[in-house]
C-alpha cells in the first residue's frame, strides 16, 4: 500500500476506536443531559439519548434551572418552536451550566427565519456553547448574523456551501461547529473534519437533526476535553444508524423506528467497518 493510503487506513482506524470508545463510555456512564428543546423534537431526542444509553431530562421550566442544571452532565439547548417565555431559562441554563463547568450545545433552528430568532441564537453563542449544530442555512445566517428567504428549519444549502461560514463563526466564537448534511461538518475555526456516514432519507424524519445535536452534547459529557472529536464521533454513529436502520426501512416512519433500535443495538464491529471521517 502507498505510504499516503496507509496513513488515510491508520487515521480511520483510529477515528472508529474512538468512536466506539466514547459509545462504550457513554454506555457505562449513562450521563444526564438537560434538554430544553422544541416540542416536535422532544419525543425523538429523548429516545435517541437513551438508545444510546444517556439519560435524557426535557426539563425546561426557569424555577427548575438553579436547582437542576449544576448536576446535569451536559445541556443542550434547542430554539426550534422559540417564544419570548422560554427565553430567559435557556439563557439561565447556560450561565448555569458554565458556572458549573459543564458543557452546554445549542441547535440554532431556523437561524435565519426571523430577526427575533436571529437575535436570539446570537445572544446564546455569545453564553458560550463548547458545540454548535446546525445545518448550512442556519450555520450561514448565523456567520453572517442575517436573516433572509429559508425554508424554515429545512436547509436550501449543501454542508459543504456553509465550510467558510463554520470556520468563522467557530473563531468569532470559541465554540466547535458542525453542520450536518451529506457529509457532515466538524470545525474549531481550524481543522475540518468530514463525518461521511447517513443516509438522505434521514432529512425526511423531523428533528434528526435535533436528535443528533443532543447525541453530540451526550458525546462530549463523556469527554469534554475533545469536542471535536467527540462532536465528530456522534455525527458518524447516528449516520451509521441511519445507514443500517435505512438497510430494514420502507420509508421515513418505519426508518424512525429502526433507526432508534440501530443506534440500540450498535456494536464495534459495525463502527470499524463502517466509520468514515476525513480531513476536509
Ligand atoms: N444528504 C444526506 N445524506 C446523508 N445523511 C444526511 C443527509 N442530509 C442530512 N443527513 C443526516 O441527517 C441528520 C439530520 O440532518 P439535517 O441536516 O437534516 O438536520 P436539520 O435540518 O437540523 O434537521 P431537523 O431540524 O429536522 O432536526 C444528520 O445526522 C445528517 O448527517
Ligand atoms: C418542524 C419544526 N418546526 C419547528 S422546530 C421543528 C423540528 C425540526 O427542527
Ligand atoms: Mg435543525
Amino acid at each position: 500500500m502507498e505510504p499516503d493510503n496507509l496513513n488515510k487506513e491508520q487515521d480511520q482506524n483510529s477515528w472508529a476506536v474512538n468512536a466506539w470508545t466514547l459509545l462504550s463510555k457513554l454506555r457505562d456512564q449513562s450521563p444526564l443531559i438537560q434538554c430544553i428543546t422544541n416540542f416536535v423534537s422532544m419525543d425523538l431526542m429523548a429516545n435517541t439519548l437513551l438508545s444510546a444509553g444517556a439519560s435524557p431530562a426535557m426539563i425546561h421550566s426557569i424555577e427548575e434551572i438553579q436547582d437542576f442544571t449544576p448536576h446535569v452532565h451536559a445541556l443542550c439547548i434547542n430554539v426550534g418552536t422559540l417564544s419570548p417565555a422560554w427565553l430567559p431559562a435557556m439563557r439561565e441554563a447556560a450561565q448555569v451550566a458554565n458556572k458549573a463547568g459543564k458543557p452546554w450545545v445549542l441547535d440554532p433552528v431556523a437561524a435565519g427565519a426571523s430577526s427575533f430568532r436571529l437575535k436570539a441564537c446570537l445572544e446564546l453563542v455569545g453564553l458560550k456553547p463548547s458545540v454548535i449544530r446546525g445545518n448550512g442555512s442556519e450555520i450561514i445566517a448565523l456567520s453572517k448574523a442575517s436573516i433572509g428567504a429559508t425554508k424554515g428549519v429545512d436547509s436550501s444549502h449543501e454542508s459543504m456551501d456553509a465550510m467558510e461560514a463554520a470556520k468563522s463563526l467557530a473563531q468569532s466564537s470559541g465554540a466547535i461547529v458542525a453542520v450536518s448534511g451529506a457529509v457532515d461538518i466538524v470545525t474549531d475555526g481550524h481543522r475540518v473534519v468530514g463525518a461521511h456516514n447517513g443516509v438522505s432519507m434521514m432529512q425526511k424524519i423531523t428533528a434528526t437533526g435535533c436528535a443528533v445535536t443532543a447525541l453530540i452534547a451526550a458525546f462530549v459529557a463523556v469527554d469534554p476535553l475533545h469536542a471535536l472529536e467527540a462532536t465528530a464521533s456522534a455525527l458518524s454513529i447516528f449516520g451509521i444508524a441511519g445507514e443500517m436502520g435505512m438497510a430494514m426501512a420502507k420509508g421515513p416512519a418505519s426508518l424512525r423506528m429502526h433507526l432508534i433500535d440501530s443506534v440500540y443495538n450498535l456494536d464495534q464491529a459495525a463502527v470499524s467497518s463502517r466509520l468514515k471521517v476525513t480531513s476536509l
